[in-house]
């Protein structure tokens, strides 16, 4: 049931516009959100760069109050629309015929095997003798406003590219188009579907705000037009709103929330089950929709394109396509599987899968990591052999992020999970912000990790951990320009799993209060690079440094070294910087 709306102001006390929290079409003006900002977060300055908050199409961030609408029930969350949606125009979607073709819209499931919703419209088409017809849309306005990153733009690309192969092998027509509006978008696919003679669409749900409600829009225009679509759950696990506590609450912790996972799934086995591939469609789809079976790739948006190099090398570290994240997925359990509870926090070499921009362009489903896993494992999710057992809880820790999101949305509109974390006073030193970005702190782990995001676009998650406590502890810098640096240059950029790393753990002292964890720099390089074999390989500057002095060149007696090499001194005091980052995250929550 819906519940009932409590009065929220349009315009609460920070500002944030109600109308905005899905990017509607009439964004606030440039002066109004710097002004918003500045009411904020009075160190932040008037200008773009420092517009960390000053988000394409949003206003700077949600106020506290409408946060606490979302959580005490007062306002609608997204899935509860999306849910509503369905049920209220329940007939308007079922009464309909077949039609000439059964659509499937791709949007973040780039795979055949192993997708639900691919798998019903496949079933529906077969059962009534039609054609399945395969959709994809980029919209460049998504992209910007999502600052999916240009490596990731370009994985997707790849990868829809393969699986446009691989389904003109079944007979199945993938259309590709870009949408300059996004908001348009609903009404497009309803066209299509006119247009094409579909009466039933099928899609799997993406749980991010904007596209929940994009998904309620177009439930709305379907019911109007006799078109059967309810989307479907299949990105994580076990689908977000499955778990809850005794007391029927979200789990804001991962550990209870875990148990209560595994239990979920030993209970409902089922859920591990894995949806075949669709099979061929029947011999007239070619005649019938000739001209969609040689559809070009979407352009590539200006302002998300990769340099010819970094294009070469991106796509050599990441070969697209489901076929390589299965591959892949195969060789990491049978060679890597067993020592990754050992072996996963070092970061030089490599013992994780590497398996996240498969995950986050849908190429590889969760579900068939786990049960892979699990089927590695003898057949268990929690015991026997410690190393698949963590590699699963790895795997669960996507779906927690996609769980916490659905049930608090308001993190999509630049906040917290605690709201009240927002009031910590940040500073915005541009220098110091720009030396975190170029990996020229002079903390040689945190450069190491930095210079491997700009080169690899990916980051090991322990050195994740490090440099995203190291700039919201250690420089104060608001986390936010760290997390949108990430979105804007990692190759599986995931909104969940980089907020959760950056809102909701380490790095914003949401650890048990109230003490705050902060990272030694230091610590963590002596204890996962012991050698200094990952610093040496990511900053040549220091490679001539022997021994320990490799974690701290300037203070154990190879400054020479470091100097002449032109690799900086710390710019910051770890010991005097944590004092000041307890003394801010205090101050702000006794407010
Ligand atoms: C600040 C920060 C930002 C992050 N941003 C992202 C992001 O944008 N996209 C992203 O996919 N992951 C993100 N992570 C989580 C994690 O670092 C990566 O998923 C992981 O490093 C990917 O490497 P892998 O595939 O070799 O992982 P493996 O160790 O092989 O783990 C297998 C899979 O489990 C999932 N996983 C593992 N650890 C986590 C975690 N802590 N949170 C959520 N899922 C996890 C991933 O899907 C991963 O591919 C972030 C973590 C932090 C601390």
């Amino acid at each position: 049931m819906a519940p009932t709306k409590r009065k929220v102001s349009k315009r609460d006390s920070s500002g944030s516009d109600a109308a905005h929290d899905a990017g509607t079409p009439e964004p606030p003006r440039k002066k109004e959100r710097q002004s918003d900002l500045k009411s904020l977060h009075p160190k932040a300055q008037e200008t773009e760069d420092f517009g960390i908050v000053l988000r394409d199409f949003y206003p700077p961030e949600m106020g506290n109050e409408r946060c606490q609408a979302y959580n005490d029930g007062t306002l609608e969350r997204p899935m509860a629309t999306l849910e509503k949606a369905c049920s209220e125009t329940a007939d308007g979607r079922s009464s309909t015929e077949i039609g000439k073709a059964v659509v499937h819209w791709f949007r973040s499931d780039l795979r055949l095997h192993d997708n639900r919703a691919l798998r019903k419209a496949f079933e529906i088409a077969q059962d009534n003798q039609v054609p399945l017809i395969c959709l994809y849309i980029m919209s460049p306005e998504d992209l910007t406003a999502h600052l999916i990153s240009p490596a990731r733009v370009d994985f997707t690309l790849r990868t829809l590219q393969r699986l446009q192969r691989d389904l003109a092998e079944l007979d199945i027509p993938l259309h590709m188009e870009s949408q300059a509006h996004r908001k348009n978008i609903p009404s497009r696919v309803v066209e299509l579907l006119q247009k094409w003679e579909a009466n039933h669409l099928c899609a799997n749900m993406e749980y991010e705000v904007d596209e929940l409600r994009r998904d309620a829009k177009l439930v709305h225009l379907c019911a109007k037009k006799n078109i059967d679509f309810t989307p479907s759950h299949d990105t994580c696990v076990v689908p977000p709103g499955a778990l809850s506590t005794q007391q029927g609450k979200q789990y804001a912790v991962y550990t209870p929330w875990y148990r209560s996972w595994l239990a979920f799934l030993k209970e409902n086995p089922d859920y591990l089950e894995l949806s075949e591939e669709p099979g061929s469609n029947p011999g007239n789809a070619r005649q019938a929709f000739p001209s969609l079976f040689d559809c070009e790739l979407p352009a590539v948006p200006e302002n998300k394109r990769l340099t010819t190099e970094e294009e070469k090398r991106i796509q050599k570290l990441y070969p697209a396509g489901e076929h390589e994240g299965l591959q892949r997925l195969e060789k990491f359990l049978e060679e890597k599987g067993r020592q990754y509870e050992e072996k996963r926090n070092i970061m030089a070499s490599q013992h994780t899968s590497i398996l996240s921009p498969y995950f986050a362009s849908g190429a590889l489903s969760a579900r068939t990591a786990v049960a892979a896993a699990k089927g590695a494992n003898k057949n268990h999710l929690d015991r026997y052999d410690q190393g698949y057992i963590t590699w699963i809880s790895e795997v669960a820790w996507r779906d927690f992020y996609k769980h916490v999101l659905v049930h608090w949305p308001f993190i999509c509109m630049n906040k917290c999970f605690k709201p009240e974390h927002t009031n910590i006073e940040w500073e915005y030193d541009s220098e110091q912000f720009q030396a975190w970005c170029d990996g020229k702190t002079g903390f040689p782990i945190v450069d190491a990790a930095m210079r491997q995001l700009s080169h690899a676009k990916w980051m090991h998650n322990r050195t994740r951990m490090v440099v995203s406590s190291f700039l919201s502890k250690d420089l104060l810098i608001d986390w936010r320009r760290g997390e949108r640096h990430f979105m804007e240059n990692l190759v599986d950029g995931d909104f969940a799993s980089n907020h959760g790393g950056w809102g909701f753990g380490s790095s914003t002292g949401v650890d048990p209060q109230p003490y705050f964890r902060i990272f030694n720099p230091l610590r963590q390089s002596e204890r996962f690079d012991p050698d200094g074999e990952y610093i040496r390989h990511w900053v040549p500057e220091l490679r001539d440094v022997t021994g320990k002095a490799i974690h701290d060149p300037y203070e154990r007696g190879s400054g020479a070294i470091a100097e002449k090499n032109g690799y900086p001194r710390p710019i910051v005091d770890h010991a005097a910087s944590r004092e000041r980052a307890l003394e801010r995250y205090k101050k702000a929550l006794q407010k």
